[in-house]
C-alpha cells in the first residue's frame, strides 16, 4: 500500500474578492496506509475538497500532501500516475465520444500498439458488462453506466491508488453490488468519499467530516453511529405542533390532528 500523508494541511479559497478567505479544511494530519479508507459528511462539509488533495487537483494552502514522498504541488505529474481519481459526476472525466476511445485514451502511454490496446480496452469495458456499449456516445448512456464507464476507464491504467468521490451515487442497487465487489477486489488502495453508509461499512477506516475537520476517526460502525448523531443533532426544528411539549406531532399528523385549510 502507498502511504499518503497530509501535514497540518489547511485550504482556504477567496469567495468573490473579499478580502477574508472561506476556509474550506482546516490544520488536518493524517497518514493513510490502510487499503480501504472512507469518507463521510454532510454536503459541503469538506470531502470532495479532501479527496482533490490527494493527487493534486487542489492544492494546499497551508502545509504539505506526500504520496510515498512525492510532493503533490511539486510532482504532480508523479502523484497523478500513482493516483487515479474517479470524478463524481463521470461527465467531467469522460472526454472521448465514446466508451472505447475513452479507455483507449487512457491506455495510449501504457500500451503503444493499437490492436493490443484496443484488446485491453475490451476487456476492461467487459470486467464492468460495458462492452456492448462500448461505441455508443458517452451522452447516449445512462448516468450510472457514465459512473461505471469512467471508474474503467481509470483502472485502465492500473493506478497504486484509486480515489473515489462518491462512485455509488448514480448507481442501481445491482451495479451498486458490482462496484462494492469491485472495489472489495482490488489488488489498489482505495480512498473514497460516501454518502452510501453500505458502501462505507466495507472500509477498514472511515473518517467523519464537518466543516472542514476530521470529528471521528475509526472503524465503520462506529464512525458511521457518529455521522448519524451529528446529523441529527443538526436537523432544524420542523416546527410542528408536538414536537417540543404537549402537542399532536407525528403521532397528531398520522391521526389526522392537523388539517389543512
Ligand atoms: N473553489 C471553491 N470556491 C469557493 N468555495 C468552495 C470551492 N470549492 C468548494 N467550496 C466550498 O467548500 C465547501 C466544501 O465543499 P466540498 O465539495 O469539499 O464538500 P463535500 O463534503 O464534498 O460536499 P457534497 O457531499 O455536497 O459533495 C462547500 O461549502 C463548497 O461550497
Amino acid at each position: 500500500m502507498s502511504t499518503i500523508v497530509l501535514d497540518r494541511v489547511s485550504v482556504r479559497v477567496s469567495v468573490d474578492g473579499r478580502n477574508d478567505p472561506k476556509t474550506l479544511l482546516q490544520e488536518l494530519s493524517l497518514t493513510f496506509t490502510e487499503r480501504r479508507i472512507g469518507i463521510i459528511g454532510a454536503n459541503g462539509s469538506g470531502k470532495s475538497t479532501l479527496l482533490r488533495l490527494l493527487n493534486g487537483l487542489v492544492a494546499p494552502s497551508d502545509g504539505t500532501v506526500g504520496v510515498d514522498g512525492a510532493d503533490t504541488v511539486r510532482a504532480v505529474r508523479e502523484v497523478r500516475r500513482r493516483v487515479g481519481f474517479v470524478f463524481t459526476d463521470p461527465l467531467s472525466q469522460l472526454v472521448m465520444p465514446t466508451g472505447r476511445e475513452d479507455v483507449e485514451l487512457s491506455l495510449r502511454r501504457s500500451i503503444r500498439n493499437t490492436t493490443e490496446r484496443r484488446a485491453h480496452a475490451e476487456t476492461v469495458l467487459d470486467r464492468f458488462g460495458l462492452l456492448r456499449l462500448a461505441d455508443q456516445s458517452i451522452y447516449e448512456l445512462s448516468g450510472g453506466e457514465r459512473q461505471l464507464l469512467a471508474l474503467a476507464a481509470v483502472l485502465a491504467v492500473d493506478p497504486e491508488v484509486l480515489v473515489l468521490d462518491e462512485p455509488s451515487t448514480l448507481l442501481d442497487l445491482r451495479n451498486r453490488e458490482l462496484l462494492r465487489r469491485t472495489l472489495s477486489g482490488l489488488r489498489q488502495q482505495v480512498i473514497l468519499s460516501t454518502h452510501d453508509l453500505e458502501l462505507a461499512q466495507d472500509m477498514d477506516r472511515v473518517l467523519v467530516v464537518d466543516a472542514g475537520r476530521v470529528v471521528f476517526d475509526g472503524g465503520p460502525a462506529e464512525a458511521v453511529r457518529h455521522y448519524r448523531a451529528l446529523s441529527a443533532a443538526g436537523l432544524p426544528s420542523l416546527g410542528l405542533p408536538g414536537t417540543g411539549a404537549g402537542g399532536a406531532g407525528l403521532a397528531g399528523l398520522q391521526q389526522g390532528g392537523l388539517e389543512r385549510p
